[in-house]
C-alpha cells in the first residue's frame, strides 16, 4: 500500500485526525518563509498527538543550532529540502543519527540524474523546482511532468511530491509506481490552512491505489 505523508501541519486537531486517518508520516515545517512554519516549542505540543504516524521536520539549509532545537523535541527523521550538498546531508546523518530524506526540484531529466551522489540519505524526495522568484524551496503545489520519472532507476526508497491533491494522487502513482507520496497545498483551502475534509480524501484516495 501506497505511504502518504501529510506535510505542513499546525493544529493539534489535524494531527490527531491524520493519525486517526492512517497518515504514515506528518510533517511539521521549520522554515520560517513558510505559511507552514512552526517553531520547535510549537511542535513538541503538536507531537502528542502523532500516534502511530511518524513525526518528520522540514528543513532547508538549516544550521546545527537549529538542526539541535528539532531534534530535542524528539523527531527522528529530518526531510532536508533546501541546497544541502551530500557531503552536508552524510554530516548532518552522522551527527544526529537521525534517518535523512533528502527532497529534490526537478523540471527536466538532468534534474534528478544528480539524486545518485546522495548515498546518505535514506530517502530521495521528487518534487517540482520551485517558481524562480519563490521564497522557499517547495510548498508551491505545483507538479512536474511525472513521464520524467518513466526511465529512472531510484536508486533509494522514494517519494512523490509536488502538486499533488485528492484528484490527481491516484493517477501520479499508476504513472510513476510511487512507493510513497507527499502532499502539503493540496489539502489546504487557503494557504498555510489544512482541511479536514481534504486530508480525508487524499489518504483514501492515495490508500487505495
Ligand atoms: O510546505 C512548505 O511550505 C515548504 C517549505 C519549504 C520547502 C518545502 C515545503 N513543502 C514541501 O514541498 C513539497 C510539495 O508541496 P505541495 O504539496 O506541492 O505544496 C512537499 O514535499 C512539502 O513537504
Amino acid at each position: 500500500m501506497t505511504r502518504v505523508k501529510i506535510c505542513g501541519l499546525k493544529d493539534p486537531d489535524l494531527v490527531r485526525l491524520c493519525a486517526a486517518e492512517g497518515a504514515d508520516w506528518v510533517g511539521f515545517v521549520f522554515v520560517e518563509a513558510s505559511p507552514r512554519y512552526v517553531t520547535p516549542e510549537a511542535a513538541e505540543t503538536l507531537l502528542l498527538g502523532v500516534g502511530r504516524s511518524v513525526p518528520v521536520a522540514l528543513l532547508a539549509d538549516a544550521d546545527d543550532t537549529l538542526i539541535d532545537r528539532v531534534t530535542a523535541t524528539g523527531i527522528r527523521v529530518l526531510q532536508l529540502h533546501g541546497r544541502e550538498t551530500p557531503e552536508r546531508v552524510a554530516e548532518i546523518r552522522a551527527r544526529t543519527g537521525c534517518e535523512v530524506w533528502k527532497a529534490f526540484g526537478v523540471e527536466t531529466a538532468e534534474d534528478i540524474a544528480g539524486a545518485g551522489a546522495f548515498a546518505a540519505a535514506d530517502r530521495l524526495l521528487i518534487d517540482a523546482k520551485p517558481p524562480k522568484d519563490a521564497d522557499r524551496t517547495g510548498g508551491h503545489g505545483q507538479a512536474f511532468d511525472w513521464s520524467i520519472l518513466n526511465d529512472w532507476a531510484a536508486p533509494k526508497p522514494w517519494i512523490l511530491a509536488g502538486g499533488l491533491t485528492p484528484e490527481n494522487v491516484a493517477g501520479a502513482i499508476a504513472a510513476t509506481g510511487a512507493p510513497a507520496v507527499d502532499v502539503s497545498s493540496g489539502v489546504e483551502r487557503l494557504r498555510g490552512l489544512k482541511d479536514k475534509e481534504l486530508v480525508r480524501a487524499f489518504l483514501r484516495a492515495a490508500k487505495e491505489v
